[in-house]
Parts: structure tokens; sequence; C-alpha cells
């Protein structure tokens, strides 16, 4: 089997699907996206496919070795965003030419279904619990939410307890039997997380997510000593070798993803990685269907897994959402908060092209915001 040629698709909200062709009729798809980032993706993987044109697709470790390393200039996000697309759309290719999912390729599933959760957001508390609420309604038992937006990196007295009320006011709406995650995005100074991560203990969140952001992951080990909540980390790494030092950090969840990380191949590696340091695994994803699809993939086969993100979509705008693409979404229903195990080819979707050829012929623009302090100084977002 050979590769004869791809295309790649911008398509609402922010994301980029890629469909590679091979010369015996079977085609795979995957996502290679940086969020606000797309063309700089897009010219990545063209400057790819011009070595992988005319190779065999199955021979994915060979490929995934030569496309990380055969540039001299490796890793990054939009590398290795680019790779991760690839990767998926070979693994999807290698699945079909098969006739079985890739979690089968990866040593069989070794869960029957996988538990999800998704974002709630509120300008205030009572937003904040209402749209939670409807998330539980529609079946998610977890949510993730942003603990404060654009706030000076040691925030006053007021802040500080604003931030801690937020979730109480969440836990006491939910009561317990729901999961709350807790996003940080890294816009707190370390001092100001260990300054807030006492009041939100008795609170039990379910993880506290990127504390700080990569620049600052020698400081992990400080706040992991400093708390009892898990603390999550890694949707802004990359690779194994990104990984590496900070799951020595006492870490409870990684949190790679398997569109910016290096794709299936990666992936698996970082899990299996985190799983010798005590780390669960809770793949990154507010991403589009095919990221989410072999996400799946990974859930399904990976003994250290925790729990899987899913983002509809709909909150960046653009019209189309996470399920608008897919032939068939049932595949992505979910009862109990869990999703089934695919037993499709493959990823287990058939990508719906007509529509994405309609999206991509209106390529979308997004970026991301850039937020403000009340001070006029430039917030991370
Ligand atoms: O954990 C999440 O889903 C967020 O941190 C998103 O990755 C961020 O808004 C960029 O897309
Ligand atoms: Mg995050």
């Amino acid at each position: 089997m050979k590769i004869v040629g791809y295309e790649t698709f911008l398509v609402a909200p922010r994301w980029q699907f890629l469909r590679i062709d091979t010369d015996e009729g079977i085609s795979g798809w995957g996502e290679p996206i940086v969020e606000g980032r797309a063309e700089a993706v897009q010219g990545a993987v063209a400057a790819c496919m011009e070595y992988l044109v005319g190779t065999d697709p199955l021979r994915i470790e060979e490929h995934w070795q030569v496309l990380a390393k055969g540039g001299f200039y490796r890793g990054g996000a939009v590398l290795s965003s680019a790779l991760a697309g690839i990767d998926q759309a070979l693994w999807d290719i290698k699945g079909r030419h098969h006739g079985v999912p890739v979690h089968e390729l990866l040593g069989g599933p070794v869960r029957e279904r996988v538990r999800m959760y998704t974002w709630a957001h509120g300008v205030d508390n009572a937003a904040l619990v209402d749209d939670a609420q409807a998330k539980v309604a529609s079946g998610f038992t977890a949510v993730k939410i942003n603990v404060s937006e654009a706030l000076p990196p040691i925030p006053g007295a007021a802040d500080v307890r604003r931030m801690a009320a937020r979730v109480e006011a969440l836990r006491t709406a939910l009561g317990d039997g729901v999961d709350i995650a807790l996003d940080f995005h890294g816009r707190l100074s370390t001092a100001a997380t260990r300054q807030l991560l006492p009041l939100l203990e008795p609170l039990l969140p379910l993880f506290v997510e990127e504390p700080v952001t990569p620049e600052y992951s020698r400081d992990l080990r400080r706040i992991t000593e400093s708390t009892s909540i898990p603390i999550a980390t890694g949707e802004r790494l990359f690779s194994r070798w990104d990984f590496r030092d900070v799951l020595t950090t006492g870490i409870a969840v990684a949190q790679p993803d398997i569109s910016h990380a290096g794709g299936v191949s990666e992936v698996r590696r970082i899990a299996a990685m985190a799983e010798a340091y005590d780390v669960n695994v809770a793949p990154h994803c507010p991403l589009g269907p095919i990221t989410l699809a072999a996400s799946l993939q990974i859930d399904f086969a990976t003994p250290n897994f925790l729990i899987q993100e899913q983002s509809l979509g709909i909150e960046y705008g653009g019209g189309n959402e996470l399920l608008d693409y897919l032939v068939d979404p049932a595949v992505f229903a979910f009862t109990d908060g869990h999703v089934e195990r695919p037993t499709g080819p493959g990823l287990g979707i058939e990508i719906n092209e007509e529509v994405v050829r309609e999206a991509a012929a209106n390529p979308h623009r997004w970026r991301s915001p850039i937020l403000r302090h009340e001070d006029g100084s430039f917030a991370e977002w």
C-alpha cells in the first residue's frame, strides 16, 4: 500500500481536519491543530506530506521517527501537532486495513466504557450553577470550570475568597455525586496558588489543572507538596521528553492532547511512562470529533486512564460543532456519564466529507482572545 495524496480542511469552529489517501482506496482522517494557529499547522503538515506521499502508510513508527526527528528542529506546538494529526490518520488507515478498531491494535480493550467530562461556564455563580446543572442533566457526571478570569498573579483577599466561593456554590448545588475539576490555566503565580488551594481542599475537587504554565514546571513540586488536591497538567506538553521531568513532581494526572503531543503513538507512550510514576491519564480534548475519537481509542487501551474531556465546540462560535461532521453521531452518545466502546474500524468514526467541504469553503480564522487586567495590562488567557 502507498500514500498517494492528502487534503486539509480548516473547519468551524477552530479545527483542521486531514485526510490521507492510499492507492488501495482506504483513506484515514486526523486532526492536526493548534487552537488559534491553524494555518501554521497546515503549512507544517504540507511539509511532512512531501516526505510521506509515495511511502507505505502502515509503517507508522518509522514515519513517526522521521517526522519527529528528521527535520533537525524538533518538537513544540506546531510541529508536534502536525505530526499528531498525521499519526492519527495513519492509525485510522491501519485499523481500516486490518478491519479492527485502533484500540485492538494497542493490545485490546481494558475497559468497556469511558467516563467523560465537559466544561461548565458562567460569568457569575448563578450562571455557572445553571450551566453545570444543564450539563449534568444532559448526562455528565463531572464538569470542569474556570476558577477565575484575568486576575492579578497575586490577587487580594476579596478575589481569593471569590474564587473559593465560586467552587463552594457549585459543590453546594451539585452535591458530592458530581465531580468538579478546576482549570487554573496557569493564571495565578505559584505563591497565589499555594494560598488558594487550602481553601479549596474541603470542597474535594477532582483535580486542579495547570496551576502553572510549562515555563514554571519546576515549581510544580512546591505545589503538589503543599496540598492534598490532585494536581493535573499537560495540555501544553508535546512529547514524552516534555513530560519526563513533570512526571517526577508529584502530579496526579497527566493531560496529553492527542492532537498536540504526537498523536496516538506518542500519547500511548506518555501514558505508559505516567503509569511508572503512579500518574493517571485524562486526555485533554477541547477539540473536534477526530481528536475525540483518537482519544477514546487510547482510553479504552490504557490501564491508568482516569476521565476523558469533551467539548461540543459550540462555545467557540462559527456554527458547526462536534457531532455535525459525523455520519453517525451515536458513536459519541453516552449514558450515565460514559461512552460505550467504539467497534468500528480505525478511529471508529465515519467523517461526513460533504459537511467538511461545505465548512472548509469558508475557512475559519479563530484566534485566542487577548485579555486585559483591570489596569489595562496584558492578561494571559
Ligand atoms: O483544558 C482545556 O480544555 C482548556 O485549557 C483549553 O485547552 C484552552 O482553553 C485552549 O483551548
Ligand atoms: Mg486546560
